[in-house]
């Protein structure tokens, strides 16, 4: 039992610190593919540093470290009670180390577990196989990226496509349609796995398990072979681009199942994942509880260290430093990098929903609000540790935003993948900006990070308090401006246009 927890501990924390190498590899091949000093190219040379730094740290690659779900098989006459108190253990155990982000969360009371467990926490799901080792896999799939899963029900009428009926041609619009519908907010580049038929649950369950294929396996139905290698190709023709910055990668890979369904029910189920594509798997001797093999790291070794694009032309780069003054922000123009030291305040879905009808623990005048739930330890003397600390998804502050800039006079948020019509027509009125950080590069933020000087409102569990963070060369694109300008509308508008080109029959 402890060898075998031990194990398992190890593939958690590989799973959450070590992205496999057949995820480097299509990230390495988009990085290659983007144009030097590009948007895009600026973000994933900050995504690739940050696979290194989190390797070598051995620290979180993102600060969601997602819904930890294990697939086991074990021979027959494996104790699966034993495993699964292994598991229980060794995430405990990951959580308190800082590889893991305690995520499980009451949904009624909103009250963090801190240890990972709880109703549902963990995934585990068990089968049985005739081989004599155990076989398990884990995938940490984000929050965000999980955000963005979708499941069309045929025939059914689609944004830019049109019809969709029940068959090939129709299922190869609902795969276009939910990269289109994801844009950045799931960190793009993003991996799709689809579930074709079943219920809704078994659709999602297939979708999911499409996830657990190497990126360059082949597809045994030709059929689904030959889809698979147009959504790839078509759907990077769309050019969201990275976090949604536009660009020439939209999709890394795309794996698709089926399965039977009913007479009157036909799914499309799409897990979408982000690039921080966390799976691993081993083989544990089933006597010992050792580690006999790992899954998914066969192959060359993956760096990106040598691959370092060429800058061309150098975007502006404005130094902030909070208090921001009106005008200060009203200089700032979508395209601009900005460069923060200073202090900035994390505030996510409890603060805003908090700050909507209370007043703020701190004066938040002229000061940055960072949409951020990061991973934080006390170290031996008692002091805050940030481990992890890149953006989460703004566009759930959407009903708020606006207002509580307004309420309390901030000027700058910090997030990912955009924000709404309201939030710009604020910016405007108010004088404030929207900065895109990278997602998930939680390492490369955490670096930037040089103290935490306070905490408010910890009782809503470590993701969702208010960390006062002392920042250092804190790097964001201005993708929202005071002047009415949005990035992520553009590349929307965009993308929807090129996904209309697409309408016609292909299969
Ligand atoms: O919860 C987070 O920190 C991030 C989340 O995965 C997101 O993408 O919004
Ligand atoms: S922040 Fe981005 S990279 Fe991290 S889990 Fe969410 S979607 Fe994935």
């Amino acid at each position: 039992m402890q060898q075998l927890q031990e194990s398992i501990y190890q593939l958690i924390v590989e799973t959450s610190t070590n992205l496999p190498k057949d995820v480097r590899k299509a990230i390495r091949q988009a990085k290659a593919n983007e144009s030097a000093g590009t948007r895009s190219a600026i973000a994933l040379e900050t995504i690739t540093n940050n696979i290194m730094m989190a390797e070598g740290d051995v620290s979180p690659i993102c600060q969601d470290t997602g819904m930890p779900t294990f697939k086991v098989k074990t021979p027959v006459g494996v104790n699966q009670l034993e495993i699964k108190k292994a598991i229980f253990a060794a995430m405990e155990q990951a959580t308190k180390d800082g590889k893991l982000r305690p995520n499980s969360v009451d949904s009624l009371f909103g009250k963090n577990s801190g240890n990972n467990l709880g109703p549902g926490t963990p995934v585990i799901k068990f089968e049985q196989h005739e081989n004599d080792y155990i076989d398990i896999r884990l995938i940490l799939k984000g929050g965000g990226c999980e955000n963005k899963n979708i499941q069309y029900s045929l025939p059914c009428e689609l944004e830019g496509l049109g019809k969709a009926g029940r068959d090939l041609d129709g299922i190869r619009k609902c795969i276009l349609h939910s990269v289109y519908q994801a844009q950045g907010q799931g960190c793009s580049a993003g991996f799709i796995g689809v579930g074709i038929g079943g219920d809704r649950t078994s659709g999602y369950e297939l979708a999911k398990d499409q996830l657990f294929r190497l990126t360059d396996d082949v597809n045994p139905i030709e059929e689904l072979k030959a889809m698979e290698e147009y959504i790839l190709e078509n759907a990077n023709k769309l050019g969201v681009g990275t976090m949604g910055f536009g660009g020439e990668t939209t999709l890394l890979g795309c794996k698709i199942g089926v399965i039977n369904r009913l007479p009157a029910s036909f799914f499309v189920s799409v897990a979408y994942n982000c690039w921080a594509f966390r799976r691993l798997g081993m083989k544990i001797n089933a006597e010992s509880g050792e580690i006999s093999e790992w899954i998914y790291r066969d192959g060359e070794e993956i760096s990106f260290t040598n691959e370092t694009n060429e800058s061309g032309e150098q975007p502006r780069e404005v130094k902030l430093v909070a208090p921001i003054t009106e005008e200060q922000i009203r200089e700032l123009r979508v395209g601009d990098v900005v460069s923060i030291s200073g202090m900035m305040y994390t505030g996510r879905d409890a603060i805003h929903h908090h700050l909507n009808d209370h007043d703020s623990p701190v004066d938040l005048n002229g000061q940055i609000i960072y949409h951020c739930g990061p991973v934080v330890v006390k170290d031996t003397d008692g002091n805050y540790q940030i481990k992890a600390a890149g953006p989460t998804t703004s566009i759930r502050e959407e009903p708020y935003q606006g207002d509580i800039m307004k309420k309390f006079g901030i000027r700058a948020v910090i997030g990912k993948g955009g924000m709404g019509a309201k939030t710009l027509k604020a910016l405007g009125e108010h004088g404030g900006v929207y900065l895109n950080a990278i997602g998930g590069a939680a390492q490369y933020y955490a670096q930037c990070i040089k103290e935490v000087k306070g905490v408010d409102l910890l009782e809503f569990g470590i993701p969702e308090a208010m960390w006062h963070l002392q920042v250092e060369d804190f790097k964001a694109v201005v993708t929202m401006d005071s002047h009415g300008n949005s990035l992520h509308q553009e590349v929307d508008q965009d993308s929807l246009q090129k996904l209309a080109t697409m309408a016609e029959k292909v299969f």
